[in-house]
């Protein structure tokens, strides 16, 4: 997968280097590059924004160095997927986070003050197939951080990047569920034990204990999620409908 990453702190994403997203980096699995967007201005103070027209709070992001930027990356063959993070995007969910992870290439905006200019997103549409994306109901500086949580959501779910590819079919979201608590060695630990069953040798139970303790965490933290659970999933953690 090719990913390209526009933002006004490149520096931001020095942590792609790192860990799993450093690894698809370096066996090609994950091909990216980051771009100033200040590249694309001409002025000598190398200016992004200016003041909003109808008035309001803040500034906006020129159209200009947008428009030449995106020139510069959006291929002219197979159209590329724009991605850009908005409070006013669509939630991000595993679902697009499997949507996004099919694409051959993603090209991410990243928009800092009170956003982008419009005409930007719409120039790109004729090009592009365009997802503004929003992280949850709260309110950033900008993209950048909904960019790395993207990207990290996107590459786990890439052929190879997972050394061990039953966690995905195992993990949160997967089944419509959220996992239940996880143990690891010593057996006791500050005088708290392991449930009996986890050390059983037993799949089978394990398993119908896991998916109990994962319905009942679910009912308790995320009620809105059984909603929308097929009866399947009660039984063999199939996904929901
Ligand atoms: N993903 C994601 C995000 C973001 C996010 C993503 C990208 C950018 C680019 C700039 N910002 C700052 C910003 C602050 C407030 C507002 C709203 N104002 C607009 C003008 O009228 C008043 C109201 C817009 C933009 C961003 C924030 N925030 N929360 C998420 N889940």
């Amino acid at each position: 997968m090719r990913v390209d990453i526009i933002s006004i702190f490149p520096e931001y994403f020095s942590p792609l280097d790192l860990s799993l997203i450093g690894k698809a980096r370096a066996t090609g699995l994950l091909d990216l590059a980051v771009h100033d967007l200040r590249t694309w201005t001409h002025d000598v103070h190398r200016t992004v924004d200016d003041t909003p027209y109808g008035g309001g709070p803040g500034m906006v992001m020129r159209p200009e160095p947008w428009g030449e930027a995106l020139d510069a990356i959006l291929p002219a063959g197979p159209p590329a997927r724009l991605v850009v993070p908005t409070p006013a995007g669509q939630p991000l969910r595993q679902a697009l986070a499997h949507e996004l992870a099919a694409e051959s290439h993603l090209v991410f905006g990243c928009g800092r003050y009170e956003g982008i200019d419009q005409r930007v997103l719409d120039d790109a549409a004729t090009r592009a197939r365009v997802t503004e994306v929003s992280l949850g109901d709260y309110v950033l500086f900008g993209g950048e951080v909904a960019v790395l949580v993207i990207l990290e959501a996107v590459t786990r779910l890439l052929p190879g990047v997972l050394g061990n590819a039953d966690s995905l079919a195992e993990e949160s979201h997967a089944h419509g569920l959220l996992e239940g608590p996880v143990y690891t060695k010593p057996p006791v630990w500050r005088d708290r034990g392991v449930p009996e069953i986890l050390r059983s040798g037993d799949h089978g139970r394990i398993a119908r204990w896991r998916r109990d303790e994962a319905l009942l965490r679910t009912a308790r933290r995320r009620p809105d999620m059984l909603a929308t659970l097929s009866p399947m999933s009660w039984t063999n953690g199939t996904s929901r409908r």
